[in-house]
């Protein structure tokens, strides 16, 4: 298998920690969709959805992910990349898409320990554990037709690793 492996979840799922790991017990390369946009316009989360609203980072990431999709890659996206159909398509018919799936607590917690302001800006402006749950309630189910494989993401990162390789030696979900 060459295609890329699209890595897709909310703020705090483990997309760049799990993705980068996966990246290299699969000797493949890693992007990471934010990162890419950092690099590329110099500019963070905050500083372009400052400049240009989140219809303006949306349409970047969407770029994005096309730029950098490539065989042999592992390519961890933004928490919000599945909200375009377009995206969900198009990553769905590029490669093998894995849901990395957590409760809202975890997420909160986790991004209670490493917040990241400049990347991840406020998304309603409610206290971390509330915005999780609505982002969780509005997503859940754009993650869910997006992906290929649901993997508990709740486990220590190496863990997790193991069941998305467990995952992708499955066949096709559907
Ligand atoms: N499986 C895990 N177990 C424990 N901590 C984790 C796990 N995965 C990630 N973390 C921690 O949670 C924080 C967020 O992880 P990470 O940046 O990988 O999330 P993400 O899905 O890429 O989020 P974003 O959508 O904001 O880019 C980091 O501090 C990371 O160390
Ligand atoms: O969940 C989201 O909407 C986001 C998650 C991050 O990865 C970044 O892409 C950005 O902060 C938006
Ligand atoms: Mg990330």
């Amino acid at each position: 298998m060459t295609q890329p492996i699209f890595m897709v979840g909310a703020r705090g799922a483990g997309k760049t920690t799990v993705g980068s790991e996966l990246a290299k017990a699969l000797g493949y390369k890693f992007v990471d969709t934010d990162l890419y946009l950092l690099r590329t316009s110099g500019l963070s989360v905050a500083d372009i959805v400052d400049r240009e609203g989140w219809e303006g980072f949306r349409r970047r990431e969407t770029e994005a992910l096309k730029a950098v999709c490539s065989p042999l890659t592992v390519i961890a996206t933004g928490g919000g990349a599945v909200l375009a159909q377009e995206n969900r398509d198009f990553m769905r018919e590029a490669g093998t898409v894995i849901y990395l799936r957590s409760p809202a607590t975890t997420l909160a917690n986790r991004l209670e320990d490493a917040p990241q302001e400049d990347q991840r800006p406020t998304l309603t402006g409610r206290p971390i554990t509330e915005e999780m749950m609505q982002v969780l309630n509005e997503r859940e189910a754009l993650y869910q037709e997006a992906a290929h494989h649901v993997v508990d993401g709740t486990q220590d990162p190496a863990r997790v690793v193991n069941s998305v390789m467990n995952a992708l030696a499955l066949p096709m979900a559907r």
